[in-house]
């Protein structure tokens, strides 16, 4: 597992103080992420691959700064995003899979293997021509997901990928989240996805108010909702 490692993060937007003294260090398989809306878990997920970088303080993945090495840190880490209409840039599902791979280097036998596996493994291979704009709402998630996945990042950070989903769509999209063999670190507010996972983390105004197994965590989480 890669080493995600918060130290003495501070963030601000303007005179809003979004995270306030962060330290934490990930290297669990599957870490949750918790908290009220505003409460910073977004941002803390962003700073994990660079998209955002802190005010004061740093954030590393294997020893990688991302504020100073972002494109190395985002070699390793992936992101999806809430919503999947953000994240898909080619017209063709197999097209938006391959994207990220255009300037790789490899040959084309093997990007297009890779997509062919990817879009197999999520359903998908029978639309691989079609426009990406016409799936569903899952599908379009496990394509946006099957994209950062074809770079063979280390790690994955979801940051609520199930919230713009129906019922069906969200237990398979979190089910194949919950089976991938790469780390992930996911932002939600379904607690129920976090069951299995190996720790989950309270943010709260900022700061990290439990860190636990999900059942401990959780628990803090209600008490705080009040
Ligand atoms: N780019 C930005 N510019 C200014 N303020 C921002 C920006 N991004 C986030 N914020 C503010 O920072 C605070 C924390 O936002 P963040 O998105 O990290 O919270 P969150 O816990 O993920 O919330 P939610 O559950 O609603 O997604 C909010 O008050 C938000 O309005």
């Amino acid at each position: 597992m890669s080493e995600i490692c918060f130290a003495g993060v501070h963030h601000w937007f303007g005179e809003r103080v979004v995270l306030d003294g962060i330290d934490l260090t990930l290297a669990e398989p599957r870490v949750g992420v918790v908290g009220a809306n505003g409460s910073g878990k977004s941002t803390l997920a962003r700073m994990i691959n660079g998209l955002v970088t802190p005010s004061q303080g740093t954030v590393t993945v294997d020893g990688l700064d991302t504020a100073r090495e972002g494109k190395q840190v985002r070699r390793r880490v992936g992101f999806v995003f809430t919503d999947p209409d953000n994240q898909i840039v080619m017209p063709t599902v197999a097209e938006d899979v391959a994207f990220s791979l255009r300037k790789s280097g490899l040959p084309k036998d093997e990007i297009r293997s890779r997509v062919d596996d990817l879009l197999e493994r999520f359903g998908l291979a029978g639309h691989a021509d079609h426009p990406a704009h016409l799936l569903s709402g899952g599908q379009k998630q496990l394509l946006a997901l099957a994209a950062v996945l074809v770079a063979r990042p280390a790690v994955i950070v979801a940051d609520e990928p199930t919230t713009l989903l129906d019922l069906r769509n969200s237990r398979e999209v979190a089910g194949i989240l919950s089976t991938l063999p790469e780390q992930v670190v996911l932002v939600t507010h379904q607690l129920d996805l976090l069951d299995d996972f190996d720790r989950v983390v309270v943010v709260h105004k900022g700061r990290i108010a439990a860190d636990d197994t999900p059942a401990v965590a959780v628990r803090r989480y209600r008490e705080l909702l009040g």
